[in-house]
């Protein structure tokens, strides 16, 4: 790879509509033992292939669908066993560390659960400040932490409250707003709403939705949520046993959604109770072992 962190900074300081993700034929098998032990392989992800090229994606999909391990790929947690992941133009298995520090300066991941996510000893000025300082910036101007918290709706006063005595709406703001502040193109946010209270998810959602309009960034949902699906992106993708079944336009996935997975997802949407041993009640055997 002959590309220089100043080429990774231009290729991805372009605009944030040129902003990009795509899989490539992405397969992740899982061994539940070594194999000298007589482990056999899991297929999580099957030569997968998809891009963020809208302004917004959605990946919904049951219990073990493979959408944590989409996650861990994008950023660099987990390499696939074969295929190519690029994000801008690059790709992931080839950055070196310090490409890979300055492409997160244009895509950020909003957690699942933002307690675990934030430092407990933190306050909420040096969990804002990492990001910026990790991307080498001796100091940080007390403006733009103080904009970022603007931005997610919080009083700037949190700055000196120590993360662990945020409730968990805040907390899930200063997540965002941690994100934002090293003002991406991409944001990628893995069950932003799964932690929080029916009041808090309509307003997170509400929130994010406002911040990807005015700042024009990229949004790739990863949930099980389909209103919340449908509520913020263009685009949803269906995934089951580490497959892609189902591609649609968000304004048409009610009406052409056909696959028996996405109906059951439908079906089980106001019960909330939709999980892998129903689904593999109603279909038979989950089918990825090789
Ligand atoms: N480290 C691992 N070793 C073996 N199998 C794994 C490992 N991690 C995940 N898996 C398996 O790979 C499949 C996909 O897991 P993954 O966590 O990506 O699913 P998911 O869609 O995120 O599920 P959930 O919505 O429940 O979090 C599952 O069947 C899971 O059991």
């Amino acid at each position: 790879m002959t590309n220089t962190v100043t080429q990774v900074h231009r290729q991805t300081s372009q605009t944030h509509s040129s902003a990009q993700i795509a899989f490539n034929d992405v397969s992740v098998h899982y061994y539940t033992k070594p194999r000298w032990m007589g482990g056999q392989p899991f297929k999580a992800l099957q030569q997968l292939s998809l891009t963020l090229n809208t302004q917004s994606l959605a990946i919904v999909g049951p219990s073990g669908a493979g959408k944590s391990t989409l996650i861990e790929l994008l950023f660099g947690l987990r390499q696939p066993t074969s295929g190519q992941i690029t994000i801008c133009g690059y790709n992931v298995a080839e950055l070196t560390n310090t490409q890979r520090v300055a492409l997160c300066q244009h895509i950020q991941l909003i957690p699942q659960e933002p307690h675990a996510s934030l430092n407990p000893y933190y306050t909420v000025r040096q969990v804002l400040s990492e990001p910026l300082i990790s991307l080498g910036k001796s100091e940080v101007a007390d403006s733009r932490l103080q904009q970022a918290l603007e931005d997610v709706g919080l009083d700037i006063q949190l700055l000196e409250r120590n993360s662990k005595q945020l409730s968990v709406g805040q907390a899930q703001r200063v997540a965002i707003a941690r994100a934002l502040v090293v003002d991406p193109c991409i944001l990628v946010a893995d069950e932003p709403t799964s932690s929080l209270d029916p009041v808090n998810r309509k307003m997170i959602l509400q929130l994010l939705g406002e911040l990807q309009r005015k700042r024009n960034m990229k949004l790739m949902l990863v949930t099980h949520d389909l209103d919340a699906a449908q509520q913020l992106c263009d685009e949803i993708l269906v995934l089951d046993n580490g497959q892609k079944v189902e591609h649609l336009d968000s304004d048409k996935f009610l009406t052409d959604c056909h696959h028996h997975t996405t109906l059951a997802l439908l079906r089980a949407k106001d019960s909330h109770q939709y999980t892998r041993h129903q689904y593999t009640l109603t279909h038979g055997e989950v089918t990825n072992a090789i």
